[in-house]
């Protein structure tokens, strides 16, 4: 049981949400409420440091550093003065979103590698890093959309690499059970956490646990909404390794599938909130939901 949360629930909810996000008291200080860094953004996609960015803040979380090329720092500061730049003391990091796997710094690869690879810091692994998910030996969500997932399979041995047809396809457009055994097949061969994005977003572990976040709106299918979900499952993912830390235990791979739950729930309701009845949003009035789709969860 992930976390002491039920074995299996069908569909995430607002009071599952709200056994996972930590309210601050009045013993907490910043690096007990969790740090999350990351390593986001790049010359050619520089808005999703920016977005990644505002979307850990907006979750919640003791202090977001960013840690990416010189260049674009001054967007991520711009719009939050907040974040602290370069790496250091982290709970939990983000890699990936705004970078692609093709075109990817030396400095990414090298930095995105020896992170997952060294050490014990949870990770929540999206976009141009996903390709690195395999190699990973921290604990880890990766959150591809449908047209990433194959970037996180093909290192597994899964699919072929060497021909233009999707072999996941069919499964994917399939019937609901299909998808949830592409994720969870996929989540057991990783040995980490899958979050499979959609209107129906899936998550699994690598110990069978899986669940269904159905909170969004079809109004979040807009650019750059998936680096605020990324920022925002961080900042989830900050706060429970904290915690853990503070209690002195090493956080489990298993504990992961809640925390991405739950951030899946909160950016769908945010996404939600945000259009109110039915209007047009932005990836950032998603990211400025966030609070008040927090607030929902824990009658704060
Ligand atoms: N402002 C910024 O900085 C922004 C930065 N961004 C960054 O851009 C980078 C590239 O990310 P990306 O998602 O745009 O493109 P990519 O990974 O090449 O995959 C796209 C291909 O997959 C397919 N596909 C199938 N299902 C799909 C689905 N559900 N959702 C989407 N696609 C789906 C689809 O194929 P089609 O259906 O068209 O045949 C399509 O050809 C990444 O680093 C990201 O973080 C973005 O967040 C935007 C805002
Ligand atoms: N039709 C839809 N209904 C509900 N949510 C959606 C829909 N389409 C996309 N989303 C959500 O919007 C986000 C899109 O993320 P992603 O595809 O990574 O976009 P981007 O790469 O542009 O940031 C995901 O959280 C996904 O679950």
């Amino acid at each position: 049981m992930p976390g002491g949360h039920a074995w299996h629930s069908a569909e995430w909810t607002a009071e599952d949400a709200a056994g996972v996000l930590r309210v601050p008291t009045a013993a907490d200080h910043k690096y007990s409420r969790g740090v999350v860094a990351l390593r986001t953004g790049s010359l050619e996609y520089p808005g999703a440091s920016v977005l990644s960015t505002e979307g850990a803040w907006r979750t919640g979380v003791g202090m977001v550093r960013w840690d990416g090329p010189d260049a674009i720092a001054g967007l991520v500061l711009q719009r939050r003065p907040e974040t602290v730049l370069g790496a250091g003391r982290a709970d939990a990091w983000v890699l990936g979103s705004g970078i692609d796997a093709r075109t990817r710094s030396e400095d990414d690869s090298t930095r995105m590698r020896k992170t997952l690879r060294d050490g014990s810091t949870p990770a929540v692994v999206d976009a141009g890093a996903l390709d690195l998910a395999a190699e990973a030996s921290v604990p880890l969500i990766v959150t591809p959309h449908e047209g990433e997932l194959r970037e996180v399979r093909i290192p597994l041995g899964f699919g072929i690499d060497d021909v233009d047809e999707d072999p996941l396809a069919p499964r994917l457009s399939g019937d609901f059970r299909e998808r949830v055994l592409v994720v969870r097949e996929t989540a057991v061969a990783l040995g980490g956490v899958v979050l499979l994005k959609g209107a129906t977003t899936i998550v699994a572990t690598p110990g069978g646990w899986w669940t269904a976040v159905r909170s969004g709106t079809p109004w979040l299918a807009a650019a750059g909404t998936g680096d605020v979900l990324a920022g925002a499952a961080g900042a989830v993912l900050a706060g429970v390794a904290a915690a853990a830390r503070v209690d002195g235990r090493e956080i489990d791979v298993e504990e992961l599938g809640p925390v991405a739950a739950t951030a899946a729930w909160l950016h769908g309701t945010a996404g939600r909130l945000a259009a109110g009845s039915g209007h047009p949003i932005t990836a950032l009035d998603v990211a400025e939901a966030l609070p008040q789709a927090f607030a929902a969860a824990t009658g704060t």
